[in-house]
C-alpha cells in the first residue's frame, strides 16, 4: 500500500548517482546515497514503510538541500583564490590578442570590460571577502584579570577615520572620568558596549585615575588602531526612548564661537532653515541632532530649544543698541519711497491681471511705518529676536483632493518679482492667478468692483486687519490698500494656484494651515552678470518715467538680497537666482510643480491643526 503510486517506479541506481554525481566523494550527499542503495534492497521485498523512507530521500529537494549544505561546507574550507591577479592576466593577453586582430568587436569590448572601473571594483571586492581581511584584528583580552574586578567590563574598538563617538567628564565629588555621552551613529554607539555614566578606568592600559579629561583625550588622540577601555558599567545604562522629531533651525549656530558647549568637536553647526533630525533629547541642556541633509553622519551636539532661547536673549541684551522694533532698521531699507504720487496701472499686458498695480508694493513697503500695521504686527516681525529658535516640521505631501498651496513670491525691489508673476501667470491663466486686493478708495469709472479691487469702507478694511482677515497691506496716498485671505481663498477654492508676492516681515502672517503657503525667494545674481541681463531693463520707479537700471541699483539689489536672506532665510522654501529671464521663469514653474505635487517639510502644527478639524 505505501508503495503504491507514488512510489511505484523502481529503485534506479542510474538515478540516484545522478543525483549525487557532482560530488560524488562529498558528505552528506554521499552518505545520502549509500542508504538509498541499501533502501533499494528492501525496496522490491515491499518492507513495512521502505517505500515511504524511499521516496523521501529520493526527493529532490532533499537532495538539493543536502548539496547546498555540502557546497557550503567545502567553501568553509576552502581559501578563495584571488581574482584580481587573474584579470590583471587576462587583460594583458586580450591587449596581446588585440595586435593580431583590433578590428574584432568582442574582444574591444571584453578589454572595455576588464578595465571598466566598476569590474575592478566588483573583483576588489570579491577580493577583499575570499581573503577574509574584512575583520578587525583584536588583541586578546588580558587572562590575568584578578577576581575582584568582576564587575569591569572591557571594550575594544579599532579606530578609524571617524571619532569615537563618545564624550567624557570628571565627576564633580569623585574625580572619576566618566562617559557623558554617546553620540548616536559613532563608533560607540555601534558597538553598543558603551554608556553614557560608565566609569572609565583604563585606556589602553593606561590609568585613568587622576586624569583630567583632556589627558585622557590626548591618550586617545595618540592611540591608533585598536583601543582598549576598561570599565566600570553604569547600573542602569539610559534608555532612549523617544521619538524622532524633525525641526527647522530658526536660527544659526556655531559650536566653535560657543564658549558653553561641553565637547565643541561634538558640536553640529547649523544655518538658518537647516531640516535637523533631534536623536536625542534626554539632556534637558544640551540635544544631539543630524542634519537630514547629511544623514550618514554621527549625531552631534546642539543646544536644546530651551537653552538656545536663552543665548538668544542673552545676546541680544548685551547688544550695545538695539532698536525697539527688532526689523526697524531692515524695514526702512526696504521702503526706499520718496515721494507720493499718483496710482499707477500696469500697462503692456495682453490681459488684465489683478493686483498688479504698482502702488501696491510701494504702498506696502511704506506701510511699515504706519502704527497701525506696527501694533497689528509686531510680533511676527520681532520672531527673529525671540522666537522659537526650532521649529518642529513633518513632511506634508499634497493629496490630489486638497487645495493648491499659496505660493508667495519675494525679493528686493527691482529683482524680478513681478515680472515673474506676470510671466507665470501669462503663460497658464486657468491654472495661476492672482487674488484681487481690497481698497478703501472709490472706484473709478473704467473700475470693476471684484476685478481691479474690492471696494470696501475703511471700517471694514480695519475691521478685517483685526480680525487677522489682511494678509498684507499698507496706506498709499490717505486710502488703504491691501489682500485679503479671503481673497486668496477664492482663487484656491476655484481649484487655481494662487500666486501672491509679499515683503518679508509679513510672512509670519500667511504662513498658516490654511494657506501652507510656499515661499521662493528670488534673487539677483552676481553685478557682472546682472549688468548684463538688465542692460535693457527699466526700474519701475514711484514716478511716471521708468529709469535704466545704474550699477548702485545692481549693488543695492544684491545688499538688500544678502539682507533678506540672513534675516528671513528659514522662511524660504526655495530660492531662485533671476539672472536669465527664461531659465527663472522654468525654475518656478518646476519649483511650484514640485511644491503642489511632491512631500515637503511644513511646520507640523499646521498638520496637527488639519487633524483636529
Ligand atoms: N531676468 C531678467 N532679465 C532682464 N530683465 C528683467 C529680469 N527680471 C526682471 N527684469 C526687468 O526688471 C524690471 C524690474 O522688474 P520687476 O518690476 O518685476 O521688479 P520687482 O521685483 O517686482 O520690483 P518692484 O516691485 O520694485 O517693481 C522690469 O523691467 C523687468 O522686466
Amino acid at each position: 500500500m505505501i508503495q503504491s503510486d507514488k512510489g511505484a517506479d523502481p529503485p534506479d541506481k542510474k538515478d540516484v548517482k545522478l543525483s549525487t554525481a557532482t560530488n560524488p566523494q562529498n558528505g552528506l550527499s554521499q552518505i545520502l546515497r549509500l542508504v538509498l542503495q541499501e533502501l533499494s534492497l528492501f525496496y522490491s521485498r515491499d518492507v513495512n514503510g521502505v517505500c515511504l523512507l524511499y521516496d523521501l530521500l529520493h526527493s529532490p529537494w532533499l537532495q538539493a538541500l543536502l548539496k547546498i549544505y555540502d557546497c557550503l561546507q567545502e567553501f568553509k574550507e576552502k581559501k578563495l583564490v584571488p581574482a584580481t591577479p587573474h584579470a590583471q592576466v587576462l587583460s594583458y593577453e586580450v591587449v596581446e590578442l588585440l595586435r593580431e586582430t583590433p578590428t574584432s568587436p568582442e574582444i574591444q569590448e571584453l578589454r572595455q570590460m576588464l578595465q571598466a572601473p566598476h569590474f575592478k571594483a566588483l573583483l576588489s571586492a570579491h577580493d577583499t571577502i575570499a581573503q577574509k581581511d574584512f575583520e578587525p584584528l583584536l588583541p586578546p583580552l588580558p587572562d590575568n584579570i584578578p577576581e575582584s574586578e568582576e564587575a569591569m567590563r572591557i571594550v575594544c574598538l579599532v579606530k578609524n577615520q571617524q571619532p569615537l563617538g563618545a564624550t567624557i567628564k570628571r565627576h564633580e565629588m569623585t574625580g572619576d572620568i566618566l562617559v557623558a555621552r554617546i553620540i548616536h551613529g559613532g563608533l560607540a554607539e555601534r558597538s553598543g558596549l558603551l554608556y553614557a555614566g560608565d566609569k572609565l578606568v583604563e585606556v589602553n592600559g593606561v590609568s585613568v585615575e587622576g586624569l583630567d579629561p583632556e589627558q585622557v583625550i590626548h591618550i586617545l588622540a595618540m592611540s591608533r588602531g585598536t583601543i582598549m577601555f576598561k570599565v566600570v558599567p553604569v547600573s542602569d545604562p539610559p534608555v532612549n526612548s523617544q521619538q524622532m522629531v524633525y525641526v527647522r533651525a530658526m536660527t544659526e549656530y556655531w559650536p566653535q564661537e560657543d564658549p558653553d558647549i561641553p565637547c565643541m568637536d561634538a558640536g553640529l553647526p547649523f544655518q538658518k532653515g537647516d531640516i535637523l533630525q533631534i536623536v536625542d533629547q534626554n539632556d534637558a541642556l544640551w540635544w544631539q541632532a543630524r542634519k537630514i541633509s547629511d544623514p550618514a553622519t554621527c549625531a552631534g551636539l546642539v543646544p536644546s530649544n530651551h537653552l538656545l532661547k536663552r543665548k538668544q536673549r542673552e545676546f541680544w541684551w548685551s547688544q550695545p543698541y538695539q532698536p525697539h522694533t527688532c526689523l526697524k532698521s531692515t524695514l526702512c531699507e526696504y521702503c526706499n519711497c520718496p515721494t507720493d504720487k499718483e496710482e499707477f496701472v500696469g500697462y503692456g499686458q495682453k490681459f488684465f491681471i489683478a493686483g498688479f498695480r504698482r502702488s501696491m508694493r510701494l504702498c506696502r513697503r511704506k506701510s511699515h511705518l504706519s502704527p497701525l500695521h506696527a501694533s497689528v504686527c509686531c510680533t511676527g516681525s520681532c520672531y527673529g529676536v525671540v522666537g522659537a529658535p526650532y521649529e518642529e516640521v513633518v513632511r506634508y505631501q499634497r493629496r490630489p483632493s486638497d487645495k493648491y498651496r499659496l505660493i508667495v513670491l519675494m525679493g528686493p525691489s527691482g529683482v524680478g518679482v513681478n515680472e515673474l508673476r506676470r510671466q507665470l501667470i501669462e503663460f497658464n491663466p486657468s491654472h495661476f492667478q492672482s487674488a484681487v486686493p481690497h481698497t478703501t478708495r472709490t472706484k473709478k469709472s473704467y473700475e470693476m468692483n471684484g476685478r481691479e479691487y474690492h471696494y470696501v469702507s475703511k471700517e471694514t478694511f480695519e475691521s478685517l486687519i483685526y480680525s487677522h482677515r489682511m494678509l498684507e497691506y499698507g496706506e498709499y496716498k490717505g486710502h488703504l490698500y491691501g489682500t485679503s485671505v479671503d481673497a486668496v481663498q477664492t482663487v484656491l477654492v476655484e481649484g487655481k494656484i494662487c500666486v501672491m508676492d509679499l515683503e518679508p516681515q509679513d510672512i509670519q502672517v500667511v504662513r498658516t494651515h490654511e494657506l501652507k503657503p510656499y515661499v521662493i525667494f528670488i534673487k539677483p545674481s552676481n553685478m557682472r552678470c546682472m549688468k548684463q541681463s538688465r542692460k535693457n531693463a527699466k526700474i519701475i520707479t514711484d514716478y511716471y518715467v521708468d529709469m535704466k537700471f545704474k550699477d548702485e541699483d545692481l549693488q543695492e539689489m544684491e545688499n538688500l538680497a544678502q539682507r533678506m536672506e540672513t534675516q528671513f532665510g528659514q522662511f524660504f522654501d526655495h530660492v531662485i537666482v533671476n539672472d536669465s529671464l527664461h531659465d527663472a521663469c522654468a525654475q518656478l514653474l518646476s519649483a511650484i510643480q514640485k511644491a503642489q505635487e511632491e512631500p515637503q517639510w511644513v511646520p507640523a502644527t499646521w498638520i496637527s491643526s488639519d487633524t483636529e478639524s
